[in-house]
């Protein structure tokens, strides 16, 4: 039983205090027990005989052992509540620990409500388990085995029947425990699905807004609230039969034990006081077993927290040290990826025979569309996950053979997504560094480019970040973790599109401060924005799953592959100083397919029709189904496009800096075919349908143009 499992695995050490407990028990037991016994006494020999010095007798020996139960009752209880209290505190810091040593594919599998569940009604049931309904449990558990033989040692024949009796009374609640099992694991399944919506609802809120799933997420709910109401009602009905049985079952066994103990007086085989003993004794056993099976829904429902607790316990990290590992020293020589092959689970292979090398000190850079792996094999670097094949190596050691703690010591990570903690500026930038000077952590922040910002606040670096920094926008939260990190010192700076929220005067900053670590740091950046790695001692072009270029910008640019694409399509874009306002250069707006061939005169006026629009991330431009009057180009951030399903609404493609979409727009008003949604901030010139009539008035072959390429697309 898992229970004694983990009492055994955290009380072991509290042995003595166990042992107490227990005397206590037996203590309280053997009263309970033998009062009831002493009334056969107090009859026979003292009121029957009217034997007053009997009487005192037994009268003082009840009071006396009474006074002894009460004061080993009153230190049992003690003893439980600091049993009880140590067990959970042990149980609680192993459950947080093991969570906090998880590795990433952990944290995929769980849902957040179904985590936190455990740690709270789990452990609250298995609190009330170990606190309360177990030591009771025990000691009631005794009573009736000691009750049992007494009665069996008044008078067996009657002992019997009572047991007979009792036995096919039990038949029923057997059944029905099956049963309320299930419907207590069931209630506990949908009370997690529900907290998972929830917390959903709470930390998705802007893009559930943005894309409008309030009704959904209502409906979602609604329906799982009905579940849990009726599942709830299923649990507690079956719960209340389980308690009801055993009352009933009780009132039929005292009619037994009336109708067969008078039979037995009558015949002489059963003293009055004999029986008054039996049936008190009876009465005190029956009690016990009231409460025992009073327990058992309680013991029920906390046997699947307990199995949902060790669940957790169980859990190992898939990436974890190996015995003895080396610790990491600062990186002299290179990083090596060495033919890494690497799937998430059980997916498909997403790096496939990945090497590269990167010098100690050089400014590395990972480009290639969305979905290429980029961000994959920077989390491979961070050893969050270990590869399928082949192998990662830091200075010609394998990731595998060092330890996480100097690993993580040595590595710096900064992510797109940043996660603020619930402290102060100060305490989030410091955060598990000791030591740090008031003038490091300045630097640091002036680095970031968020000193004055922070400055600005009216209580500067004190300042606390409420709702995991909800409330500051997400360049601050961006330069804020970069300012962390940069904290740090580490020698390897990992960078997932760290700079994806900020403005591009800020953006300029935070690269010239990345370029200045050269030399001392080795820094690995992921980006799709190709302006800021034109300085980048390596470029990496990832393409499905594979590095297809290698080497610096203008190599790469001479090469004319897939990089010098990418660059094509991201350049002739310019931007006002904030990052509000973009323009687009004709040579450009020529390249588009749909202006393909025009000249440079209505392409210059059609670059005057563009409107500059700015959206933060997460916001809809485009909505499925609503009529379309604009056409769209990213001049900077990137979008993510879904289509509604049969199952749900799904992401289909992400488009990004000289993408374009919704071309159709211009010629005709019909519903758009998908809806668009900023992943990041995003600045977009879009030309409305009107000017562009307006402007084919004048040109009239911009029109022949536009629907010549619009038609070969559609064939
Ligand atoms: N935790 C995960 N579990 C399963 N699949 C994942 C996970 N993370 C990423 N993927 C998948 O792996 C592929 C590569 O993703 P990755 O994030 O490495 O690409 P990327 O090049 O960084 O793209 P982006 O610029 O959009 O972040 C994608 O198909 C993605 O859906």
């Amino acid at each position: 039983m898992i229970l004694l499992r983990i009492i055994r695995r955290y009380l072991t050490p509290f042995k003595f205090l166990y042992l107490l407990f227990i005397a206590s028990i037996l203590i309280e037991v053997g009263y309970a027990v033998a009062a009831p016994l002493s009334l056969k006494y107090l009859v026979d020999y003292a009121f029957v005989p009217k034997d007053g010095q009997a009487f005192i007798l037994i009268l003082s020996l009840l009071v006396f052992s009474g006074l002894f139960n009460i004061a080993a009752g009153a230190s049992g209880d003690y003893l439980v509540a600091k049993l009880s209290g140590y067990l959970l505190r042990e149980l609680r810091i192993e459950l947080f620990s093991k969570l906090q040593r998880q590795s990433l594919d952990f944290f995929s599998r769980h849902r957040v409500g179904d985590i936190t569940t455990r740690f709270n009604s789990d452990l609250l049931s298995i609190e009330r388990v170990i606190g309360a309904i177990f030591p009771l449990g025990f000691k009631e558990g005794i009573t009736v085995f000691l009750g049992l033989g007494l009665l069996f040692s008044l008078q067996w024949k009657l002992a019997l029947a009572v047991l007979i009796g009792s036995s096919l009374l039990f038949i029923g609640p057997r059944i029905i425990q099956g049963k309320a099992e299930t419907a207590n694991r069931v209630v506990k399944e949908a009370e997690g699905d529900f907290a998972s919506t929830i917390d959903e609802s709470l930390k998705g809120h802007k893009t559930i807004k943005g894309l409008h799933l309030q009704e959904i997420l209502i409906e979602r709910a609604r329906k799982q609230i009905h579940a849990l109401f009726a599942l709830g009602l299923r649990k507690n009905f079956m719960n209340s039969l389980l308690e009801r049985i055993p009352m009933t079952s009780l009132m039929v066994l005292n009619a037994i034990m009336i109708g067969f103990g008078g039979f037995l007086i009558f015949r002489g085989e059963l003293s009055i006081g004999e029986f008054v003993a039996f049936f008190t004794l009876f009465m005190s056993v029956g009690q016990s077993v009231f409460h025992l099976t009073f327990f058992i829904p309680a013991m029920i429902e906390s046997n699947i927290s307990f199995e949902r607790v060790s669940e957790l316990l169980d859990e190992h990290p898939t990436v974890s040290d190996v015995d003895n590992p080396v610790n990491m020293l600062p990186l002299v020589d290179e990083i090596c990826m060495h033919n890494v092959t690497f799937g998430y689970g059980d997916g498909p292979d997403i790096l496939k025979n990945v090497s590269f090398h990167i010098p100690a000190g050089s400014f590395a850079t990972f480009v290639g569309s969305s979905g290429s792996g980029k961000s994959t094999a920077l989390q491979l670097l961070m050893r969050f996950y270990d590869p399928r094949e082949g192998s990662i190596t830091f200075d010609g050691v394998d990731l595998r053979k060092m330890s996480e703690k100097s690993l993580r010591e040595q590595v710096g990570v900064v992510f797109q997504d940043t996660f603020l903690f619930n402290a102060t500026v100060r305490e989030n930038l410091q955060m598990g560094r000791s030591g740090i000077t008031e003038e490091e952590m300045i630097a640091a922040a002036k680095a970031a480019n968020i000193h004055e910002t922070i400055m600005a606040w009216p209580q500067g670096y004190d300042t606390p970040i409420v709702q995991e920094g909800a409330s500051l926008s997400g360049g601050q939260r961006q330069r804020l973790s970069i300012a962390r990190s940069l904290l740090r010192k580490p020698k390897i700076l990992l960078l997932d599109e760290v700079t994806s929220a900020l403005d591009p005067s800020t953006e300029g900053h935070i690269n010239q401060t990345i370029e200045g670590l050269k030399g001392t740091t080795t820094t690995i950046s992921v980006t799709h924005r190709l302006s800021s790695i034109v300085h980048a001692d390596l470029i990496f072009v990832f393409h499905d799953g594979r590095i297809v270029e290698i080497g610096s910008h203008k190599e790469l640019l001479d090469l004319g592959g897939l990089y010098f694409e990418m660059w094509e399509k991201q350049a002739g874009f310019s931007f006002s100083l904030d990052g509000m306002h973009a323009k687009v250069d004709v040579r450009r707006l020529g390249k588009i397919p749909i202006f393909q061939g025009l000249e440079k005169e209505p392409l210059l006026h059609l670059a005057t029709l563009l409107t500059s629009e700015t959206y933060e991330r997460g916001k809809m431009i485009v909505r499925e189904g609503d009529e379309g009057d604009k056409f769209y180009l990213i001049a900077r951030g990137s979008v993510e496009v879904r289509k509604q399903f049969p199952d749900g609404d799904r992401r289909v493609a992400v488009l990004q800096e000289g993408d374009h979409f919704g071309e159709i727009a211009l010629l005709k008003n019909i519903p758009r075919t998908a809806s668009i949604i900023t992943t990041e901030t995003t600045v977009l010139l879009s030309l409305r349908r009107e000017w562009f009539l307006e402007l084919t008035k004048d040109y009239p072959q911009v029109m022949e143009a536009v629907e010549q390429t619009l038609t070969q697309r559609m064939n």
